[in-house]
Parts: structure tokens; sequence; C-alpha cells
């Protein structure tokens, strides 16, 4: 669990920033917060406005230009879903997305004996009435891809580890990256738990998750749960990216870096966001996951079980590798794509 924290810590990213002190924060933030902002990052600014540029425009595309890209085309749960298509925390989302990953071709077939969960990997859907757009998002998942490694090299720096890559072979090739749309709502008779954008949740989908707030500073929504159940707010900082743990990173530490709980609450402005969720390999064993780096990692505390203080779906389901617990989570919140590509495992992963 995370402490009371009552603000969000924010590393200097930069080469020549102190090192020594650098670490320490970090090493601060990813046990004892499990939130943080990251400035100097090094991501070039115009990949970044380039991207947030395009999202008003993207979004105000036809219904018709969006059902051709609609996540239900997509075996690879990539494209477009409206708002209302997601609950989280048992209650409806308030906010339409895209969802895009690392360009791949599909190489699963069902000859050719892969494994199943390496169907979501796959081809984006891009809109033909905004061919501009490719170019952007394929250069900022890029520019992406390689911060999450420059990032990860100092985790395992500020953690101890021997080697800076540890955390790499971990990582899929296939990382994902959304953009999403949180419509403004008239909010002023709304309590705060009613206003729900996205619902209280860990991130489920990666190792680590850099978020990229696209609105305007003064357009709030993003907040942090701490240990005695107080929301922090996580504003918008410009020149920052938000970055979190995901609950793959928090298994293979052993619970040491917790994945934080986060939510969004809309507001009376819309609310624009790009959330890039570093990808985990799909052939990741639980036992794997587990011992790998566990000498590295001694909990603070006594603890009964290795369940009970990491609290993780991957660890708790049923399924052994991180790829069929992923496919398991998608097919259950997209039912439509289930049914319609993964029949054959529909029922069991609906009903188990
Ligand atoms: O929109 C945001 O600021 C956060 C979104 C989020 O937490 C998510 O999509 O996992
Ligand atoms: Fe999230």
């Amino acid at each position: 669990m995370s402490t009371s924290f009552t603000s969000i810590p924010s590393i200097d990213l930069s080469p020549t920033t102190n090192k020594q002190h650098q670490l320490s924060q970090l090493h601060h933030a990813l046990t004892s917060v499990g939130f943080l902002y990251i400035h100097n990052h090094g991501v070039p600014a115009d990949a970044i406005t380039d991207l947030v540029n395009a999202l008003p425009h993207l979004f105000s595309l036809t219904d018709t230009a969006k059902e051709a890209i609609a996540l239900h085309h997509s075996p690879h749960f990539l494209g477009y879903s409206s708002v209302g298509a997601e609950t989280t925390a048992g209650k409806l989302d308030c906010r339409e997305q895209v969802e895009y990953a690392t360009e791949l071709p599909q190489t699963w077939s069902a000859e050719n004996g892969m494994a199943l969960y390496e169907r979501l990997k796959g081809p984006n859907q891009w809109p033909a009435e905004y061919p501009s757009l490719r170019p952007i998002v394929e250069r900022y998942i890029r520019e992406l891809t390689q911060l999450g490694e420059r990032f990860l090299r100092l985790v395992a720096e500020a953690l101890g580890l021997p080697l800076p890559e540890m955390f790499f072979p971990f990582l899929s090739e296939q990382h994902r990256l959304k953009l999403v749309h949180y419509p403004a709502v008239s909010s002023s008779s709304l309590s705060d738990d009613s206003r729900q954008g996205v619902g209280p949740h860990k991130d489920s989908s990666g190792w680590w998750t850099f978020l990229l707030q696209a609105s305007p500073p003064h357009i709030k929504g993003l907040q942090a749960l701490n240990r005695e159940g107080q929301w922090i707010d996580v504003p918008n900082v410009p020149g920052t990216f938000v970055v979190n743990i995901g609950q793959a990173f928090e298994v293979v530490t052993n619970g040491v870096c917790k994945a934080t709980i986060h939510r969004v609450l809309s507001g009376q402005d819309e609310r624009f966001s790009i959330p890039f969720f570093q990808g985990v390999r799909g052939d990741l064993t639980k036992q794997e996951a587990v011992d790998t780096l566990k000498e590295y990692f001694q909990p603070r505390r006594q603890r009964r079980s290795l369940e009970e203080d990491i609290d993780s779906p991957f660890l708790k389901g049923k399924y052994n590798t991180w790829g069929e617990s992923q496919l398991r989570t998608k097919i259950r919140s997209h039912r439509d794509v289930g049914r319609k590509f993964y029949a054959d495992v529909y029922e069991k992963y609906i009903n188990d």
C-alpha cells in the first residue's frame, strides 16, 4: 500500500542533474508513492504537441468515421470505443478512446500453434479521413518506447539492482497507447463519486504507464489514492509525464513497488489524456515473475502470503501466463470483440 503522501514527487531526468539526489528521490517515489512526475525527460517537444493538437480533431470526426475504426473490427483490441463502452469498479466510465499499439503484423494463425494471446499483436486501424494522424502516433510510440527504456535503467539503479537492464527481459515488443477524451459533464449538482471519467483502478495492462495530460493545466481530473484513503490531485504540470507502476511490476518487485490506485473525475470542461502502457511479454509465467528478481526485493514486514500482500489479478487468477491473463481481461471488458474473434474461449473466460 502506498503511504499517506499528499503530493506527487517530480523527478528530474536530465543527465546533468545530481545523480545521488535523483536516485534517492526516485527510490522514495517508487517505494512510498507509486506515482511520480518526470521532467527533462528528453522526448522532443514537437512529438508531444503534434499529438496533443491531433486529439480534438480526431474526436470530432463523424460517428461514421469512428465506426469505421471501431474496436469490434479488431481481434487485437485496437481501435475506437465510444462513451459508455467500459465499466471500472462496477460503474460506467464516461470517456471515448482510440487504442493504438506498436505497429506489428499479425503472426498468430489458427494453424501455426502459437498461443492464442499472440493474437493480441497486430496492425492498427487508421482513420481514412485523417491520414496525417498515423506518422504522429507512430513517432510518439517510438519516442515513448525509448523513454520507457531510459527510465527503466534509472529505476534499476535506484532500486539497487546490479545491472541497469535487468528489467528489460520482461518487456514485450508491443506497447499500447490510448488516446482518450472525457467529454464535459454538467457537474454542479454531482458528488465526486458520481463524476466517473474512469473509476478507481490499478493499471493492469502493463509494466509502467507514462501518461501525458493533454488539456490545459486548469483542467483537473486525475487523482491518486493514498494510504489514508484520501484522493490526491495529480494536476497537469506542463513539460512532464505522470508515471505510475503497473501490476506486473508490483509482482516482479515482490510488492516493494506498489501499483497505486487512481481515478479520473469528469468536469465541466472536456479533458484529453494519452496513457502509454509499456508492454509485458505474453509468455511471462507467474513463477518467473515472482522468482526472477526476488532476492533483490525483501518486503518491509512479515506477510502471511504473497497473494495477501500483492494485489494482482495476474497472481490470483487461474491462468499461468501474463498473455492469457491479459487476453481474459480484454475479452471480459469488450465482450463483443471476444464473442466475434475468440468464440472458442469466450465462455470459459466470461464464466471462470
Ligand atoms: O486519463 C487519465 O488521466 C488517466 C487514465 C487512466 O488511468 C487509464 O486509462 O488507465
Ligand atoms: Fe490508469
